[in-house]
């Protein structure tokens, strides 16, 4: 068994019902791990389980709303009692209203940070009461190249994802003793819902593409590799650090 196998581990995905955590999902699944998949849409969550099944995997689907309280102590309970154990975390779900900071109303930037900032906080510690009592964990959080660059793409998301960024640090600060990494990684575009509609105009594309060295947007193909790499043991000594999936765009100065 390589060190990249997750053979034996139970991983959570939260915002597996779709996008970037579906992919991740199955990825995490095809290496060896046991899922537990969270989003609001059961429907969603049941197709990708049958998915997962029928390519010889295993998988349970969550139905929850991530920012209600005790929704993520719920959630890690219900990995638990389905699993028997939680080893792996990916805080994925998250969303975005795109206002210019002028516009911005509490009511967005309650929604935003609900979602993208709060609730992977909360998702973490849950997981991590478990995983600092066992000495072993493996969370990865899905940031965004927002929060390591400034983009058009909203100021309240950028600043909740470069929170989530300095949280991965301090996490791992105060958890890599229990063996528990801490690592984030940090996506440019992918074609998901959640940015169909800006990728299907070409103007924004064009702007997209002159701005990648690689010059094409990514593949959700190629987040599932840096996933499995940072929720395996082959990652055992990296901790709090922050791998952008980006086609070269956070290095383009000019
Ligand atoms: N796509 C991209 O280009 C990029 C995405 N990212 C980040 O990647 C992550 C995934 O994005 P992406 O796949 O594109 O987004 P999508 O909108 O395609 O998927 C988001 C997922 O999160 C779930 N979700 C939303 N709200 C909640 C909630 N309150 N509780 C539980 N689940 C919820 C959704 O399901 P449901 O609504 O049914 O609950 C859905 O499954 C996000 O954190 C995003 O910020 C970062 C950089 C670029
Ligand atoms: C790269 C960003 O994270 C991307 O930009 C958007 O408008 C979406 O919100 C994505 O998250």
């Amino acid at each position: 068994m390589t060190r990249f196998d997750l053979t034996g581990k139970t991983a959570v995905i939260t915002g597996a019902g779709r996008g970037i955590g579906r992919a991740l999902a199955r990825g995490l699944a095809e290496a060896g791990a046991q899922v537990a998949v969270v989003s609001r849409s059961q429907a969603q969550l049941d197709e990708l389980v049958q998915e997962i099944e029928q390519a010889g995997g295993r998988a349970f689907a969550i139905a929850a709303d991530i920012t209600e309280s005790g929704a993520p102590e719920q959630v890690v309970q219900a990995t638990i009692e389905q699993f028997g154990g939680l080893h792996i975390l990916v805080n994925n779900a998250g969303m975005n209203i795109r206002s210019k900071a002028l516009d911005v109303t509490e009511e967005e930037w309650d929604r935003i940070t609900a979602l993208d900032l709060k609730a992977a906080f909360f998702m973490a510690q849950a997981a991590g009461k478990v995983m600092c009592e066992q000495k072993y964990g493996r969370i990865v959080n899905i940031a965004s190249v927002g929060g390591l660059v400034a983009l058009r793409t909203g100021v309240v998301y950028a600043a909740s994802k470069a929170g989530v960024i300095q949280m991965t640090r301090v996490l791992a600060l105060e958890w890599s003793k229990f063996g528990v990494c801490v690592n984030t990684i940090a996506p440019w575009y992918f074609r998901t819902p959640l940015t169909e509609t800006l990728l299907n105009d070409p103007a924004y594309l064009q702007d997209i593409l002159n701005r990648t060295p690689m010059g094409r947007i990514g593949e959700l193909e190629d987040l599932i590799g840096p996933a499995i790499f940072l929720a395996s043991d082959a990652a055992a000594y990296i901790s709090g650090q922050t791998i952008a999936v980006d086609g070269g765009m956070s290095v383009y100065g000019f």
